[in-house]
């Protein structure tokens, strides 16, 4: 019996097909459902209306994203009906901050199963693990070994929260069919003592795996994947560096693939630069970068700016300069023995600075980009000195959750007199100071991953390259409307961002195409082709 054809019970426990009192009295008859629902029908509508009702009504954001968390379980249609009726209330629950909480209580709030977990234990096995899922085209994976979840930390197979509040995402903004989609855990062990001292904790009790015994793993993994599923991309989210570089830099050529915390955040962070410029009226070859942290993002961020300034012509090692690093221990000047290769190209020829003011006094960068998982390191020194740099200097804290952000809202705006131009990778609420209210902008890179994900599944792409980041990149910051940036606001509006993101896998799409990547041939309407893609939460007839 095929799943369309489910009966009685097992209908109203399949998520997709489930209805709940929406289930006309035709379809009660028909699929022998009467008795087993109250007689009264509601529309999806009014459905929406209850969980909303419910919702707004629980006393902390975690009981919400539970509520929805099963609510997903139950009835996916309403699911998404209810994350499309105001994504910018439920974002924050299903994703960053509340989805870090969740994945740090990953065993003591554990309900139903979602996803593949493939513990190295299985290793050799991986291929008849993943058979199991129950949807044979996977289009788009994100996957995670869970070490460094958002700024959180190794959380092991508690990482799990993150594949798939990204994917709820992909969907809920973007219209990424929820059935191409899967979220997988590698559980290689964990580090963290806590979690292997608690009698809750889901994933292997081991210390991590590492070395060629992991990438091995790795391997086995994706090696699969190409054979279960040769039209998918897989993402990879949340790694932590010493991983997460080898990893893409191993398969970008050789599959359709992209790491989200390298590239997808390079790409949002470049899209609110482009947009700042169009409120200081600057070009981007006027610009200086300092990035607190130089692991992955920070340093996949000051590649594409570096890009983007090259693509004005500026000699591409001269834009590299141009974005300078500080870590923990200092700013990376060239003399540093501890430097890798992939943060080596923005290395300053200069003496070495140990305080992180004095590297904004010495440097004078027009922007700070913060990417260092720890939060408050955005001072008051740091916030009045750029102001005294810049006329309106670009602050962007951009660690996750919230309680990891480098510097409040309400910090920047303060300390820089209301000159600061702020971008924070998760939300903070509105802030009022003399008087004045400022809207802080969510600088995060869900205004990346879902688009780039419906530009791959509806493109059906062989590779991801960095131009897709780019376009995205243009593709958001064109949408910031002249409305938008009179209330200082850098990124198209989260209400909107349905609309946003199929503008922008309209054009990332389009870049598929041009640069010969596309497995479908070139449609005369590019825009048509993505709307023809998109899931839309409504109960099929
Ligand atoms: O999930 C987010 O909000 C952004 C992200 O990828 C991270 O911080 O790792
Ligand atoms: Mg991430």
């Amino acid at each position: 019996m095929t799943s369309k054809q489910l009966t009685g019970y097992d209908r109203l426990h399949n998520a997709r097909l489930n209805k709940g009192t929406a289930f006309t009295e035709a379809e009660r008859s028909a699929f022998g459902l009467e008795g087993l629902l109250p007689p009264a029908m509601l529309s999806l509508e009014l459905q929406v209306a209850r969980r909303h009702d419910e919702i707004v009504r629980l006393e902390n954001d975690l009981l919400k994203y539970l509520v929805l968390s099963d609510l997903q379980a139950r009835n996916e249609t309403l699911f998404y009906a209810v994350l499309r009726s105001d994504p910018a209330t439920y974002m924050p629950i299903v994703y960053t901050p509340t989805v870090g909480e969740a994945c740090q209580k990953f065993g003591h709030i554990f309900r139903q199963p979602r996803g593949i977990y493939l513990p190295i234990s299985a290793r050799g096995r991986v291929k008849e693990l993943l058979s199991n899922w129950p949807e044979k085209d996977v289009r788009f994976i994100v996957v995670t070994d869970g070490e460094r979840i958002l700024g959180l930390g190794d959380l092991g197979a508690g990482g799990m929260g993150i594949p798939i509040g990204k994917l709820a995402l992909c969907t809920a903004c973007a219209g990424v069919p929820p059935q191409y989609c899967l979220p997988v855990v590698i559980d290689v062990g964990t580090n963290n003592q806590a979690l292997l001292d608690d009698p809750l904790y889901l994933g292997l009790r081991q210390s991590r795996v590492r070395g060629g015994e992991y990438m091995a793993f790795v391997d086995e993994f994706v090696t699969a994947v190409q054979q279960l599923y040769p039209k998918s991309c897989i993402q990879w989210e949340d790694f932590a560096n010493i991983n997460a570089v080898p990893i893409l830099e191993r398969y970008r050529n050789e599959i359709c693939t992209f790491n989200d915390d390298i590239q997808g955040t390079a790409g949002v962070a470049l899209a609110g630069i482009l947009a700042s410029l169009r409120i200081t009226k600057q070009k981007i070859t006027d610009q200086r970068f300092l990035f607190l942290g130089a692991g992955s993002a920070g340093t996949g961020i000051a590649e594409l700016i570096s890009k983007a300034m090259a693509e004005t012509g500026m000699d591409i090692h001269e834009a590299r300069r141009r974005n300078a690093l500080f870590d923990v221990n200092g700013l990376l000047v060239t003399s540093r023995k501890d430097i890798a290769d992939f943060q080596r190209p923005f290395a300053q020829d200069r003496q070495p600075i140990a305080k992180f003011v004095e590297a904004v006094k010495a440097l004078k960068p027009t922007g700070i980009i913060g990417v260092s998982g720890i939060p408050k390191l955005f001072t008051r020194e740091v916030v009045e000195t750029m102001a005294e740099l810049n006329q309106r200097p670009i602050i962007f804290p951009y660690s996750n959750p919230t309680s990891r952000s480098e510097c409040s809202a309400e910090e920047a705006y303060r300390w820089s007199g209301g000159r600061a131009i702020f971008a924070s990778g998760s939300p903070f609420p509105p802030v009022e100071i003399g008087g004045r209210k400022f809207v802080p902008n969510q600088g995060n890179n869900v205004y990346i991953f879902p688009a780039m994900a419906m530009a791959l599944f509806a493109t059906e792409a062989e590779r991801v390259t960095d131009e897709m980041f780019l376009t995205a990149a243009q593709a958001i910051a064109e949408q910031v409307s002249e409305d938008n940036l009179a209330a200082e606001l850098i990124y198209p509006p989260r209400e909107r961002i349905f609309a946003t993101s199929l503008h922008v896998a309209e054009r990332v799409a389009a870049c598929i195409f041009d640069q010969g990547l596309a497995r479908v041939p070139r449609p005369a309407d590019i825009g048509a082709l993505i709307r023809s893609c998109v899931y839309r939460p409504v109960y099929p007839e």
